[in-house]
């Protein structure tokens, strides 16, 4: 047969398919993954990017806005020096000029104080109170510088504790000369250096971004927001190894990453020295802040990522759990296909299953074996290549659910008769009809066979009776009823016994059944009635047909009449065997009989009672009543003898007054004695005899086979034992052996 596709899909292999689908799943996550970082790492770069020039702009803008105000101040401070040295050429006199200072310093907001001190240091004019302690800014460094260079311009100052408040601040000054040109002195205006703190308080960087403004060494001037640490203190110069890298490296401007040491926060910075200022300006924007939004990006895509990693892992799993469904689904199929195919091809009769089209299908082994074709010869062909029958229609539903003895053909031409049905079946391929072939040939000799048996059954001669295993008359031929005179409706489903005449007793019957079990054969003369009544010796012969498994099935019995001769020797027989005076068997059938009641009961198990009966004072009847009288009591005993017993038990007169009485098949030897009592009661009836009425009684011995004796001989002397017993005890009695023989086993 031909594997279905489903069995090339059962052997796709599931572990390369799930190792595959789990390999897939993985790949596709890590590129979702590998994706997403990407864009994350790009957006960490323009998100730094963005801070670094946002940093960039503001230290520029700082650098404007403290070079501006730092140039307003200078401005001030030349206008001031001028001032000055006019009002000295003028005047060449000292003079008050704190009305001056006061009309410059009222012009700029953004100083703490503007002072005019002489040539010995000491304050001489100035935009607030001042000390007029001589020479307080003499030792000042500035005003030194002035002093003794009268180029120095523009100085300003590192943060200083001012004289005056004690307050930080940084000073810009300037020397103003006397109408000789010596050192007159030098106006100092005064920042505090918390104004430029707040100048930085003034933009927004976020919740921890940082400004602050360094001198040339690094040490700090101000920075926003303000700390208490050592590190953040006036005139420290900590500060991060990537700024003095930085510097040393670009000493103009420069971006970079750090932490300070002061805060511990990650910034971007961005430093800037000043075009005409000894400053740097740094300011740093918290990657904190500036990475917030990447952050919740970040987040974002954290969660669309498990996200899909979620959803593709609950997809693998119902892709799988499909899978393993298909797979059990396939192997279901393979195992239905596998359980169909073997059942075509361990089915004894050849199926052919045909489509539509009336062409062959599919087919079993036993169609290849019967018709001689390959599996290959054979799909695709039309049914009919099989059939040497041409009119038969496969295709036509009509034929479907038909059966038909048919002549099919060998793929060499043989031709042989078949029993096809044919059945139709709906499958995905459409409709399709299942031919189902047995090859009848055997069948078909058999009936012949069967039908000339018949023929000889009905015109041979001899009579012919078939019954079955419950002995019922099944069968009969014409010779039977000629013979008996019952026709087959008479006789057909009646037991054998129809035929029984009742003369023979159950001795016979079993010897026949033994010999038929163990046989299967039984011939002898048999005493059979006639439909009439007539009772006729007939020649009996029985065989027995068998069934496949051995067991007797029918017992075909064949009667013929009796010939003269049989006749003749059955007269010898009986004369041999029979008691002329009563009819009854004499000692010697009956010794025959009780042989064989012995070998039964050997076989079965059961008892054999022998029983000698003896009249009592006989000689009595024949001397007072005559022999005669005598004789007619004789005949009348045995009547009444077998007027006491069974069909199957046996009475005999052994001669004289002497009888016997054999019981077979016993089981139960309690059974004997009621017979034994009833043989003495109807013995002892009256005899109403020609020559006068007669009494007497009878004395009675029984013995039993096997307990009393183990063989005939034994058994006989024990009841003639037991017999005489009762005898002696005054007759008219029944006596058993256990009565007078002590048991001596095993020698009795
Ligand atoms: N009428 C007639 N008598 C016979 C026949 N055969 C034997 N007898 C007689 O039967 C008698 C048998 O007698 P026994 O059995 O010896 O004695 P009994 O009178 O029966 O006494 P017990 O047996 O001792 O009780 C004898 O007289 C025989 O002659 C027969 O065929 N016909």
């Amino acid at each position: 047969m031909k594997e279905l596709p489903g069995r090339q899909l059962a052997n796709f292999s599931s572990s390369q398919f799930r190792t595959r689908l789990v390999i897939a799943v993985v790949l596709l996550n890590l590129m979702m993954a590998g994706l997403a970082l990407q864009s994350l790492r790009q957006g960490l770069e323009q998100s730094r990017a963005r801070a670094a020039v946002a940093t960039q702009n503001i230290a520029q803008l700082l650098e404007h806005d403290i070079a501006a105000s730092f140039e307003r101040i200078d401005l001030t401070l030349q206008a001031l020096v001028d001032d000055l040295q006019d009002e000295l050429a003028r005047t060449r006199s000292r003079r008050d000029f704190n009305s001056t200072v006061r009309h410059h310093y009222s012009r700029q907001p953004a100083l703490a104080s503007l002072i005019v001190a002489d040539s010995a240091g000491t304050i001489i004019a100035g935009s607030n109170l001042y000390k007029t302690t001589p020479g307080l800014l003499a030792d000042r460094d500035y005003f030194r510088r002035h002093r003794d260079t009268p180029a120095a311009g523009l100085v300003i100052s590192p943060p200083l504790r001012s004289r005056l408040n004690d307050e930080w601040i940084i000073t810009l000054s300037r020397r103003y000369d006397s109408p000789s040109g010596g050192f007159a002195g030098a106006v100092i205006a005064s920042v505090r250096v918390d104004h430029l703190r707040q100048l930085f308080a003034g933009i927004n960087l976020g919740p921890n971004g940082a400004i602050s403004l360094r001198d040339l060494e690094l040490g700090m001037v101000t920075r926003h927001p303000e700390l208490a640490t050592p590190e953040a203190a006036i005139g420290s110069r900590s500060v991060s190894a990537q700024l003095r890298e930085a510097i040393q490296s670009v000493p103009t401007a420069g971006t970079y990453l750090a932490s300070t040491r002061m805060d511990q926060i990650e910034r971007t910075n961005t430093y800037r020295r000043m075009a005409n200022y000894p400053y740097y300006v740094i300011v740093g924007l918290a990657d904190d802040d500036y990475l917030l939004g990447w952050h919740r990006e970040l987040l974002k895509t954290a969660i669309q990522i498990t996200a899909f990693l979620l959803a593709t892992l609950t997809m693998t799993g119902l892709l799988l759990h499909a899978w393993r469904c298909r797979e059990a689904d396939l192997s279901r199929i393979a195992s239905k296909e596998k359980e169909f195919r073997t059942l075509l091809d361990t089915a004894p009769d050849a199926i052919v299953i045909v489509d539509a089209e009336g062409r062959i299908n599919r087919v079993n082994q036993r169609t290849l074996i019967t018709f001689g074709y390959s599996h290959d010869a054979l799909i695709g062909q039309p049914a009919s290549l099989l059939l040497a029958t041409e009119e038969i229609d496969l295709v036509t539903p009509g034929q479907a659910g038909l059966d038909i003895d048919l002549w099919a053909i060998t793929a060499d031409g043989h031709r042989f008769p078949i029993s096809a049905s044919f059945t139709p079946i709906e499958t995905e391929r459409g409709r399709m009809v299942t031919m189902a072939i047995r090859d009848i040939s055997e069948r078909r000799e058999r009936e012949e066979a069967l039908k000339l048996a018949s023929l000889v059954y009905q015109a041979v001669g001899e009579a012919i009776m078939v019954t079955d295993t419950t002995n019922r008359i099944v069968a009969i031929n014409p010779a039977f009823t000629r013979l008996t005179g019952y026709t087959p409706g008479e006789a057909i489903g009646q037991p054998a016994g129809l035929l029984h005449s009742g003369r023979h007793n159950h001795a016979f019957f079993r010897a026949m059944w033994e010999s038929l079990d163990a046989t299967g054969t039984w011939k002898g003369e048999i005493l059979n009635r006639r439909r009439s009544g007539e009772v006729v010796a007939d020649w009996l012969m029985i065989n027995t047909i068998y069934d496949e498994e051995g067991q007797a099935q029918w017992r075909v019995g064949m009667y013929s009449t009796v010939t003269a001769q049989k006749r003749a020797e059955e007269t010898l027989w009986r004369q041999a065997s029979y008691d002329v005076l009563t009819n009854l068997p004499n000692r010697r059938l009956l010794l025959d009989r009780l042989q064989q009641e012995i070998n039964v009961a050997r076989r079965s198990g059961a008892q054999v009672a022998l029983m000698l009966i003896d009249l009592d004072r006989f000689k009595e009847v024949n001397d007072t009543l005559g022999h005669l009288a005598g004789d007619q009591l004789l005949m009348e005993v045995a009547q009444r003898l077998q007027a006491c017993i069974r069909e199957m038990d046996t009475a005999a007169r052994l001669g004289g007054d002497e009888f016997a009485v054999i019981l077979g098949g016993i089981t139960d030897v309690t059974h004997v004695e009621p017979v034994a009592e009833a043989i003495l009661r109807a013995l002892a009836g009256t005899y109403a005899l020609k020559e006068g009425d007669a009494r007497i009684s009878a004395s009675i011995g029984i013995a039993f086979f096997p307990s009393d004796a183990d063989h005939m001989e034994a058994l006989f002397l024990r009841a003639d034992q037991a017999m005489y017993a009762i005898k002696d005890k005054g007759r008219n009695g029944v006596g058993y052996v256990k009565d007078v023989w002590k048991p001596t086993l095993p020698g009795r």
